[in-house]
């Protein structure tokens, strides 16, 4: 167990007897005990599907270090075979953890640059495909059910280019579609998934392990931070810094400060992508949820209103630390978790999930459900069907009007992914806040339905959508489908623009030129 100080917490004085309440709560009604052995009822009555079964995250660190070998002994024949590039293919649970990896660890030698590819964009699909070498590129399909569309969709466009099935591998719980088809293309490899994990807990199996050890990093350095964590987190009573992160947010949550705002330092600036689909899907349902915010500017107080918990992944920051430190004085609830190396990663995932465990605890939830995602699938799959008819836009002034905390706004793009796309989202998510004191999100789509989407749908009735879309330059076939990706994103965005109205939900659309330019009209 790592001897650092893993979590500092500053509740301010009004929340402090709440949270020790719940703790104590906690205690009396053996949480942790109850976790460890799981028992479903924790969270759900006897019997509900999706609670005792989606537990195998817990121990999967343990079960993986055994596996050390075999990733090894596959990371070794990539090299051997002069192989340069490897590209995941996936949604969700089976794309962040290897994005975070990715962006955490950067380009290691003599590892494989990674790259992952979550968007249904056309422009999106068409440069990852162009910038690698295919003959010397392993592509990794990877989905725990085998049957998502996107990656089926990326499979398709890649297998089209790639025909030669030694340069796929594919990471699906066994038994799965995904699997056959690795078997009818001759993939290389199939790393079986464990079916009691859902994939937002997948991070530390093989859907993170298998792109990190194609990347080179040392997962074996991982897996040990993480069983650190997990021996932390056995802990009944005081030191189990899960359980006390967990019992802080969810309870945090029920007294109003349910926007967790995430604040993560370098090497690990990218972990508020996975945080977010981790925190968005498993409490965002039963109108209740602690809505994840990522990537957001850091502001002074002011800006801010009373519903924010700031959660900052220190690795050394200095002006992040000032900026949590003016905060915490002006009364707002700050939570120090310390990093110390980029092994660590392994520890954070742990606590997190451990504290959304406990969190759904806290609020009366399933944590490992995901009721909604499944309403904006179907709409995508009735449109791409039936066409979408008439969607009417809306206004800009219907999101504005009355805003303010507790509402959040929502902004969504259907976009490939840019650093100037992502500067001018900044832009504009700063004059929101400072004009309208709310918090506010940001997702690409459809990489967003499989996270905030959840609670955006499931969560208290408080957002605002704003949904941005492009008209793609250039289109691409998806292959043995008779539509095409431009098609299939526009699907996504009008059936999700649907759903969210379905829901009384107040949503509309821009077709983006210029994003600055919203901004002018807030
Ligand atoms: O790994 P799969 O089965 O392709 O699913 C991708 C994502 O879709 C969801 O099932 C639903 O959005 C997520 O929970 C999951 O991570």
């Amino acid at each position: 167990m790592s001897d650092v100080t893993t979590i500092e917490a500053d509740v301010p004085e009004r929340y402090a007897e709440a949270v020790s309440i719940r703790l104590r709560r906690a205690l009396e009604e053996d949480v942790v005990g109850r976790i460890w052995r799981k028992d479903g009822t924790l969270w759900a009555p006897e019997g509900t599907p999706e609670v005792t079964n989606r537990l195998g995250w817990l121990d999967i660190a343990d079960r993986e270090r055994e596996q050390l070998d075999t990733y090894k002994a596959f990371a070794d024949g990539l090299r051997a075979e002069g192989y340069r590039d490897a590209v995941v293919l996936g949604m969700g649970g089976s794309s962040l953890a290897p994005e975070v990896f990715r962006q955490s660890f950067g380009k290691l030698d003599p590892g494989l640059t990674l790259h992952v590819l979550d968007s249904t964009h056309p422009h999106q699909v068409r440069e990852v495909l162009n910038s690698i070498d295919l003959d010397r590129a392993l592509m990794i399909v990877s989905s725990k059910s085998g049957g998502t569309i996107e990656p089926m969709s990326m499979f398709k466009a890649f297998s089209a280019r790639q025909g030669d099935g030694s340069h796929f591998a594919a990471v699906t719980d066994p038994g799965s579609g995904l699997e056959a088809l690795a078997g009818e293309h001759g993939f290389r490899q199939v790393f079986h998934g464990d079916p009691d994990i859902g994939g937002r807990y997948s991070a530390l199996s093989p859907f993170g392990l298998v792109p990190a050890v194609a990347a080179g990093i040392d997962i074996g350095a991982v897996l040990d931070s993480a069983i650190g964590a997990a021996e932390e987190c056995r802990v009944e009573g005081g030191g189990n810094a899960g359980l006390w992160l967990g019992c802080a947010l969810g309870e945090l949550a029920r007294q109003g400060r349910n926007k967790l705002t995430f604040v993560a330092d370098a090497p690990f600036t990218s972990y508020g992508i996975w945080a977010e689909q981790l925190f968005a899907e498993s409490t965002g349902k039963l109108g209740t949820g602690i809505l994840p915010i990522a990537d957001e500017p850091l502001l002074a107080p002011e800006a801010y209103g009373e519903d924010r918990v700031f959660v900052h992944i220190a690795a050394g920051d200095a002006d992040n630390a000032a900026k949590l430190a003016a905060l915490k004085d002006a009364g707002n609830p700050v939570i120090t978790i310390h990093a110390v190396g980029l092994a660590d990663l392994g520890r954070i995932f742990y606590l997190s999930e451990f504290a959304v465990a406990v969190a759904g605890w806290a609020l009366e939830i399933n944590p490992f459900d995901q009721p909604n995602v499944q309403e904006a699938k179907d709409n995508t799959n009735r449109v791409l069907k039936d066409g979408s008819g008439e969607i009417d836009n809306g206004a800009l002034r219907e999101l504005t009007g009355g805003l303010e905390p507790p509402a959040y706004f929502a902004i969504m793009g259907y976009l490939p992914y840019s650093a100037e796309t992502e500067a001018a989202i900044a832009r504009l998510r700063e004059a929101l806040i400072e004009r309208y004191h709310v918090a506010t999100t940001w997702g690409y789509g459809p990489r967003f339905l499989h996270s905030t989407g959840q609670f955006h749908k499931g969560g208290p009735k408080t957002g605002r959508f704003l949904q941005l879309i492009d008209e793609p330059a250039e289109d691409l076939e998806i292959p043995g489908e008779p539509y095409t990706f431009a098609t299939l994103i526009r699907a996504q965005a009008d059936g999700d623009l649907q759903t969210l109205r379905n829901h009384g939900l107040p949503a509309v659309r821009i077709s983006v030129g210029d994003i600055d330019a919203i901004k002018e009209q807030l």
